[in-house]
């Protein structure tokens, strides 16, 4: 299985973030990626690519071309301020505010442009972003052209960032740019499934009037778990994109076979859609020992997740996204990976 992966991740390096209200140093931090080359790179699972340049149109496709104005220019805008630090929030435009007008103040363009205080944006964010954006790009267009599989492997992830706004450590949403890639091919139907334990708020948002692209999820419920404000099971799609969102929200706890039977509905959900692709947005914080998160899965179940996924027979683009226990997210990533190969 090819992956894709550019060394340009590491300027994405942020120091803190506030994680349920204290100022704490980053989980996502840059070993996560180094831990899971490494593990890619010992298991031999193929040959590991520097993305392809895509430029911003296929970014466009997904992102408001004012979101991407902001990103691009942040933090050469607080560096001509004098700024050094780590750039987060402290003020957002909630209920009865207007968002249509961008506030000359640079603190306020992040709360425009974003919906939590624990993604730091530095220096190296923007370059970060846009090579990931196109590792998933590069990932996508060589199984367009024949390849069984591959794997997009970048941080930071991306499927909390919608049309127009960053947050859960995310920037552009790059599963949701590989899928628009599919349907700029030629695909009719593509199925997007994320495993991460988090709920992908933002893919959800940017697809969630289509019904080209199926998204489903499965993760912890957010009544007690990050976005909290969606990813529930009656969020199922608008327009004409009703019945094409599913989220199955689970309690923070449930077993594994209560993952499994959500796993199980959402294959059969990606085979009637008649899916000729899929992208799965592959978080493994769903691991028993991650730091922030409450589901009990472990190597052998990411197998079986692997496995289950081959079982599809669809040309597959798997794109990194949660897991922050660094030591173990390498063999995780590499579980589900040679569980999908041997399926
Ligand atoms: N800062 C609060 C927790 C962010 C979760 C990020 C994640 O893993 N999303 O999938
Ligand atoms: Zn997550």
């Amino acid at each position: 299985m090819l992956c894709v992966h550019s060394p340009l991740h590491r300027g994405h390096a942020g120091t803190h973030e506030i994680y349920r209200g204290e100022l704490v140093p980053c989980f996502e931090k840059p070993e996560r990626a180094d831990f899971v080359l490494q593990a890619f790179q010992r298991a031999g699972l193929g040959e590991v690519r520097a993305p392809d340049d895509h430029g911003l149109a296929p970014i466009e496709r997904i992102h408001a071309p004012r979101y991407l104005a902001f990103l691009a220019r942040v933090w050469d805008a607080w560096a001509a301020q004098g700024g050094t630090r780590d750039l987060l929030p402290a003020v957002w435009p909630t209920r009865g505010f207007r968002d249509d007008i961008e506030p000359d103040n640079l603190v306020a363009q992040l709360g425009l442009y974003s919906f939590d205080s624990g993604s730091p944006i530095t220096a190296g964010t923007w370059t970060a972003a846009l090579a990931g954006a196109h590792c998933a790009l590069t990932a996508q267009a060589a199984v367009a052209q024949g390849a069984r599989a591959a794997f997009s492997l970048a941080r930071p992830p991306g499927h909390h960032a919608g049309t127009d706004f960053y947050g859960g450590y995310c920037f552009l949403n790059h599963a949701a740019i590989a899928a628009q890639a599919f349907v700029d091919g030629g695909a009719a139907r593509v199925a997007l499934l994320d495993v991460d334990y988090h709920h992908g708020n933002g893919t959800q948002q940017i697809f969630y009037d289509r019904s080209d692209v199926l998204f489903q999820s499965i993760h912890g419920d957010p009544r007690t778990e990050y976005p909290f404000y969606l990813g529930h099971a009656d969020e199922t799609g608008a327009g004409a994109g009703l019945g094409f969102n599913a989220n199955y929200p689970l309690p923070a706890g449930s077993d594994n076979t209560r993952w499994f039977e959500a796993l199980e509905a959402a294959c059969r959900r990606i085979t009637a859609h008649g899916a000729e692709a899929l992208v799965v947005s592959l978080g493994v914080d769903t691991f028993e020992g991650d730091p922030i998160s409450r589901f009990h899965l472990r190597g052998p179940e990411f197998t079986r997740l692997g496995t289950r996924l081959a079982a599809l027979g669809l040309p597959t683009v798997f794109v990194l996204e949660g897991g922050y226990a660094v030591a173990e997210i390498g063999d995780n990533v590499v579980s589900v990976l040679q569980g999908f190969e041997g399926g």
